[in-house]
């Protein structure tokens, strides 16, 4: 190893527990915690939908989890230290944090390492690849003691591609590991503090998934050029890394694609559907080409698979999607004739995306097979899906999600209440809640959701439900003069959380309760604050307490968190 390792700077391995114990329980008062900390990033690696909202975080879960040890011994200063790029450093990792990385210090000097795929309790040595204002980011060298609840990975590809992150770490280690993130966030970005006893019983235990492989309903493939490949595999040649590529993006990487055979988080007929492909799409007799995005060349950008159950028969159904960079049906006619012969591929699409970009929405889209939908059903509700609307990934715990939602929800079931469905999608929420209710407004940005969601209404029976498009981080002071004034607000928006806007509007609103469903604890412990406590540099006045925040495992493996949360007007 070139660089020195300092021993000095070994980190003692403590266990989780007694790590974690040293953080005060949650409670209600404002953390007066300013530490200037890592910024979260609202761009993720596998964000799904279109939004355009600018609101930034001062702080994240990133190294929240480990200030707090610091309050306990105030006099301490922790000494300066800066390691070098290229540094070799022995450490240990604390905790994980936003988007499954390690959380690593170096001891005595409290400095704050990152290390993505260190795993909590893993003893290892890094170098530093990455410096910023205050904490530096990693890439691990070598691990010297794995975490004890360190499993095999049963996927080939789990410690290389960038979906599953955790997948060597024992399940019950991982929902713990979230649900401490979603604890940390709540104090130390939400400024939820510990002195208020009603704030007990505020932060609920994450619901786990009971199936933890083969549980998405959608994955998106890209194909590349050339194959990523691990530094081993390149340095011994075994691979050849010049050949065309179908399979997932190296974690950080928009132009490099890990090839795949298959993917243990997607359903078997699906992993069926991609073998298929992968066998012929590099005949060269097919003339297929793989997009270039560097050169913005090539004809075929993406490959998404979304499985689905037939609504008599509770059946499989698959759509298989392909999207590319002009339309050239004659080219895919091959692959669509292979695949058509699969009895559960009831939809083969093929979205136009012209674009030099990375997205998969197309601007238009082409029915090649069968439908242009397939179903799911959700709470005994039947849903029609397209190839560009949003559907819950994992439609079984999305039943539990949705139940707690219900929950939540508090209806009275007399039918009089008016459900406002904020960032709608399909409208599977408002749809579920829609028969003991009086009215359910939905409102979503994408077009193509909006029209599943009229047409899901009229599949199920319902009509006592509006759905509207519209751009959520552009409304107007008009907006809400057009439906009776809600007395419960559902909000799911995606990553980045709820724009400023909305949050004014939902303030000045003041319906009784807000559920707040998130896919991201850091925007949404941020909008909790907002929503509560209020911002006087945004002049915003908080009017709600946060009665309830439950955290569910949707994406096992992944650092993805889902939280349900119940909001009262004070
Ligand atoms: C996390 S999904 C939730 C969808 C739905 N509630 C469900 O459970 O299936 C977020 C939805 O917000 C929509 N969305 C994103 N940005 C939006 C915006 N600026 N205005 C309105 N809807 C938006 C997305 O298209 C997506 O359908």
């Amino acid at each position: 190893m070139a660089s020195i390792i300092p021993n000095f700077r070994l980190r003692r391995l403590q266990p989780l527990t007694k790590f974690r114990s040293t953080l005060p329980p949650l409670h209600l008062h404002r953390s007066s915690s300013s530490i200037a900390l890592p910024v979260a990033s609202s761009s993720y690696e596998d964000s799904e939908e279109p939004q355009s909202n600018t609101n930034t975080l001062s702080t994240t879960t990133s190294t929240t989890a480990i200030e707090e040890p610091h309050r306990k011994n105030k006099s301490k200063k922790p000494k300066p230290f800066f390691p070098k790029r290229g540094e070799t450093l022995e450490l240990v990792c604390e905790s994980l944090a936003f988007k499954g990385k390690g959380l690593c210090k170096v001891e005595e000097t409290g400095y704050v390492v990152m290390c993505d795929r260190a795993l909590p309790g893993e003893r290892f040595v890094g170098r530093v690849t990455r410096k910023k204002n205050n904490y530096s980011e990693v890439t691990k060298v070598k691990t010297l003691s794995p975490h004890r609840d360190m499993v095999e990975a049963p996927c080939e590809y789990a410690l290389q591609c960038g979906g599953c992150r955790t997948q060597n770490l024992l399940y019950e280690a991982q929902v713990k590991a979230k649900e401490e993130q979603v604890r940390d966030l709540v104090i130390h970005v939400g400024k939820f503090s510990y002195k208020d006893p009603e704030f007990e019983n505020v932060m609920k235990p994450i619901v786990p998934c009971d199936t933890q492989f083969h549980y998405r309903n959608k994955m998106e493939f890209s194909f590349g050029p050339k194959r990523w490949l691990p530094k081993e595999q390149l340095a011994d040649k075994s691979e050849d890394a010049n050949v065309f590529s179908l399979g997932l993006h190296a974690p950080g990487f928009f132009d490099k694609v890990l090839n795949v055979d298959k993917c243990f988080l997607q359903s078997e007929p699906a992993n069926k559907v991609l073998a298929a492909v992968q066998d012929c799409w590099r005949n060269p007799e097919l003339g297929l080409s793989p997009y270039d995005c560097r050169s913005h060349t090539g004809f075929l950008k993406h490959l998404t698979i979304r499985s689905g159950r037939d609504v008599e028969t509770r059946e499989p159904q698959l759509m298989v999607n392909f999207v590319t960079s002009s339309y050239k049906p004659e080219l895919l006619k091959p692959l669509v004739d292979k695949l058509a012969v699969f009895p559960e591929v009831v939809s083969i699409m093929n979205n136009i995306n012209t674009a030099v970009g990375n997205t998969s929405v197309g601007e238009q889209e082409y029915t090649l097979y069968g439908k242009a939908t397939i179903t799911e059903i959700l709470r005994e509700l039947a849903f029609e899906i397209s190839a560009n609307s949003f559907f819950q990934t994992n439609a079984h715990q999305a039943e539990i999600l949705y139940k707690l939602v219900e929950d939540c929800a508090g209806l009275k079931g007399d039918g009089s209440e008016i459900v406002l469905d904020l960032f709608c999608g399909t409208g599977t929420i408002g749809l579920t809640l829609a028969k003991k209710v009086k009215h359910v407004y939905g409102y979503e940005v994408v077009p193509e959701a909006i029209a599943d969601a009229r047409r899901n209404a009229k599949l199920n029976g319902v009509h006592n439900a509006t759905f509207i498009q519209g751009d959520l981080n552009k409304i107007s002071e008009s907006f809400g003069n057009d439906f009776q004034k809600p007395d419960i607000v559902i909000s799911d928006p995606n990553r980045p959380g709820m724009h400023t806007n909305l949050i004014k509007y939902l303030l000045k609103l003041k319906a009784p309760r807000i559920v707040y469903v998130s896919c991201n604890p850091a925007t949404c412990a941020r909008d909790l604050d907002l929503l509560c406590h209020g911002s006087v540099e945004q002049k915003l006045q908080g009017c709600y307490r946060l009665k309830s925040i439950q955290p569910v495992d949707m994406f096992p493996h992944t650092p993805h968190i889902e939280c349900v949360c119940l909001l009262e007007l004070c």
